[in-house]
């Protein structure tokens, strides 16, 4: 079995509760377009597939058309609600402190736009713990398709197989499973409302410093090999 060299990180529902600045935004195009709000849950369990396909689900009922041009006022109020209200989940500082301290380069793995992606990095004072991030939009293809995590690991001159992927859905378990990619699945995200201990993974991990825990210790070595 491969040791664990590189550690590839979901942003919303792994390592922030985006959740409020997601609603205030999607409530906001409601408003703008005389439409009723959602609640912050209903609106949780829209997360997971992107900005369009969250604009699409406060909608279902108009066509692609029409969400298209709902896209443009939500992204226009995310600028503006994008980090306002964000907070790292805890256990993540420590996590991110256990990670460096065992000399992992890190990545964060997102399906939000690279527009929002970077800022909100800085606002929330994780950019620096990063080398960089690979949004939704960077490529061609977003998770479950593996593209972004076979991207990352080439930069980070890593294996699939020594990338430890850590998220909070179902797409972070496909997309790793599907790149050859080791995968944790912490408990406390979204997953499109879903629970989540159905999904296919090599551990539900109660928080990022359990991860880290996990990765120093040779059990979790002999587990995975
Ligand atoms: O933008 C989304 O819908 C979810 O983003 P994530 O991949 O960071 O969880
Ligand atoms: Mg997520």
């Amino acid at each position: 079995m491969k040791p664990i060299r590189s550690v590839t990180i979901d942003l919303d529902g792994t390592l922030l509760d985006t959740v409020p600045d997601l609603a205030a935004a999607a409530n906001a195009m409601l408003r703008e377009m005389g439409r009723p709000e959602f609640s912050i849950e209903t609106i949780a369990a829209f997360i997971g597939r992107g900005i369009p396909k969250l604009v699409a689900r406060c909608l279902p009922d108009l066509d692609e058309a029409a969400v298209d041009q709902a896209q443009v006022i939500f992204r226009r109020h995310y600028a503006i609600e994008n980090g306002r209200r964000s907070a790292l989940f805890p256990g993540v500082l420590e996590g991110l402190q256990a990670l460096r301290a065992a000399g992992l380069p890190l990545a964060v793995i997102t399906n939000k736009a690279a527009a929002f992606t970077e800022p909100l990095l800085v606002a929330t004072q994780l950019a620096p713990w990063f080398r960089f991030a690979v949004s939704g939009d960077t490529l061609a293809h977003k998770k479950p398709h593996p593209a972004q995590l076979l991207h990352a690991c080439e930069r980070m001159g890593t294996l699939p197989a020594e990338n430890l992927h850590i998220g909070d859905s179902h797409h972070d378990a496909v997309a790793a499973r599907a790149a050859g990619c080791p995968v944790f699945i912490v408990p406390y995200g979204y997953n499109e409302g879903e629970d989540v201990q159905g999904i296919d993974c090599d551990a539900i991990v109660a928080s990022l410093a359990e991860a880290a825990r996990r990765i120093a210790s040779a059990d979790f070595h002999d587990k995975i090999a």
